[in-house]
């Protein structure tokens, strides 16, 4: 049964599919102190949150089951994702769902700022009737500059050519094509920032976006343009927008978000040229059934090891490209481990090879189950997020190489492991009706199924040395399900991988050791 604790409000609706599933226990919890998350964690498979619960390292810690976090929304930035791919955690989140319902209060927030009407509003429920104070100015012919044209920008902009407004837009990976086909107006930062009547952000908050409407920024701007941040707390300096609203130079600002949430007491709020909302970009019911429908639905994929989309954390594939893998990933993961079996010592380098069709596509997931497999013969809680970060952590190099040789198979996967002591080779392919096989090791050729227990042995190649290892198999109860023998030329060195029907002990193992011709013995468990 896998616990799932859900520690923000989410919609019902949402995560019925959880509350319906047999294998889920759902605990609904908010407003937790940070001890009692703390002692919740624990015990959990799954946590879900929205915006509130901050995923910290000192939580994370405490996790001993977590498999992955949802948040359902966009921004992450309330969850420790490095500490949380470290531990191999996966963050998931629901980046569609809320699109429209932020870019419509985007949009109102806009419309309330160019009619003032929350400011108008104030004013005529106390009974007062100013209509002169609140003349507004119309957006027909104005200039909106987004900043980030992502899902939200994107859709902004829609809604702003509605209206008749100039659209321009500054998003360094904006394509020519894309702002053609959006009817947007492509520019640099600066040119985008001069020229709005209202700059709107719709970025993600990083390191290069914190502060990215700052004090010299504003000193660009359009004395009277109007600033909107309905993205996240901590893009727009929120010093240097309450010295530009002083001035003069700042018409007025809309914010939905804040530095620090909830802002309290903000000195911007003395301002009457401000409106505010408490982060409610995404506060639809639309919107809060569409995040908790998409979480729970990756949430539940994620726990019963199916398909999923929206990891944070790992890179993402394109649903045709994952179907063409999936075939692969368990031959991946095989070969990693069987190479990490048979090389002892400390890894150094690990250097895949994929050649034939497979060497056409982004083999990096495949790279990936490779590295997954290679590490768990050494290291414990190995999964596919953690895998990349611990070989770079223990400083492990990993080669991925492309091969255009023919190798004799349709497609090939080469793992080739280079350790402080020694150098081996495996690989292996995906034959129509046999699934994955192991077709070498380093020069020998063989033909094997990658699963159970094996037993691989490097001997000379010498009449009776087949019959010795079987006869001490057999003396211990050790039952052989298939065997191949590989060699180069008659009296060199040779191999013998065997599948077994069990696992070997220290005593049989040290027998086989001891055994005339033999060079070496080594189990393998896949
Ligand atoms: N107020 C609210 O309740 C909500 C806020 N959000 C926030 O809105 C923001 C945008 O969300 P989406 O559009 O879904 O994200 P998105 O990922 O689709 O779009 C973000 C865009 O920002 C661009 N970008 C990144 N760095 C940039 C930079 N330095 N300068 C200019 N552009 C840059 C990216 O290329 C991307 O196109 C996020 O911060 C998200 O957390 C999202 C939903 C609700
Ligand atoms: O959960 C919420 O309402 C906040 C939504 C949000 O900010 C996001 O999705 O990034």
């Amino acid at each position: 049964m896998y616990r799932v604790l859900i520690t923000d409000p989410l919609s019902d609706l949402g995560i019925q599919k959880l509350l319906d599933a047999k294998d889920v226990e759902v605990i609904r919890k908010t407003d937790l102190t940070l001890e009692e998350l703390l002692l919740e964690i624990e015990s959990a498979d799954a946590l879900l949150v929205r915006s509130q619960t901050k995923v910290t390292a000192e939580v994370l810690e405490k996790a001993r089951r977590l498999k992955v976090i949802g948040r359902a929304g966009v921004g992450v930035d309330n969850i420790d994702v490095a500490t949380a791919t470290k531990k191999g955690i996966i963050v998931v989140n629901a980046p569609d769902g809320n699109t429209i319902s932020t870019a419509e209060h985007t949009f109102a927030m806009m419309i309330a700022l160019a009619r003032n009407i929350p400011q108008a509003y104030r004013s005529t429920i106390q009974g007062e009737w100013k209509r002169k104070e609140f003349v507004g100015i119309e957006l027909k012919g104005k200039t909106l500059s987004i900043i980030g044209l992502g899902r939200i920008g994107s859709e902004l902009a829609k809604r702003a050519k509605a209206f008749h407004m100039n659209v321009i837009a500054f998003d360094p990976y904006l394509s020519e094509d894309r702002a053609k086909k959006l009817g947007v107006q492509k520019a640099d930062f600066k040119e985008a920032i001069m020229s709005g009547d209202f700059i709107t952000v719709h970025t993600p908050l990083t390191k290069e976006t914190r502060h990215l409407i700052n004090r010299e920024v504003f000193e660009w701007m359009k004395p009277g343009v109007r600033i909107l941040n309905c993205a996240r707390g901590g893009i727009i300096d929120e010093d240097a927008l309450y010295e530009a609203i002083q001035s003069g130079k700042v018409a007025g600002a809309a914010l939905d978000v804040f530095e620090t949430e909830p802002p309290g007491h903000h000195p911007l709020f003395s301002l009457p040229q401000v409106i505010a909302t408490p982060h409610l970009g995404a506060s639809t019911i639309e919107a809060q059934e569409n995040v908790a429908i998409d979480v729970s639905e990756e949430v539940l994929h994620i726990l019963r090891n199916e398909p999923f989309k929206n990891a944070v954390n790992l890179p993402s594939i394109p649903a045709e490209l994952q179907s063409k893998l999936q075939p692969y990933q368990s031959l991946a993961e095989k070969l990693g481990q069987f190479a990490a079996q048979i090389v002892p010592g400390a890894l150094e380098t690990i250097t895949v090879t994929f050649a034939g069709e497979i060497a056409e596509w982004d083999i990096a997931p495949l790279t990936r189950m490779i590295l997954k497999g290679a590490l768990s013969c050494h290291l414990s809680d190995v999964n596919y997020v953690n895998a990349p970060h611990l070989a770079k952590q223990r400083g492990i190099q990993i080669i991925e190489q492309k091969s255009s040789k023919n190798y004799g198979f349709t497609q090939l996967i080469r793992v080739e492991i280079t350790t402080d002591q020694e150098q081996k080779s495996v690989s292996g392919t995906l034959l129509n009706g046999l699934g994955p096989r192991i077709t070498k090791i380093n020069q020998y050729s063989i033909d094997i199924s990658p699963e159970g227990h094996l037993l691989f042995i490097q001997h000379k190649d010498q009449p009776g040395t087949i019959g010795r290892v079987g006869t001490v198999l057999g003396n211990y109860g050790i039952n052989i399900a298939t065997m191949q023998v590989g060699r180069k030329e008659i009296g060199g060195q040779a191999i013998m991988l065997l599948h077994i029907d069990k696992g070997l002990t220290a005593d049989i193992l040290h027998t086989l050791k001891q055994l005339d011709g033999i060079d070496s013995v080594t189990e393998i468990v896949l």
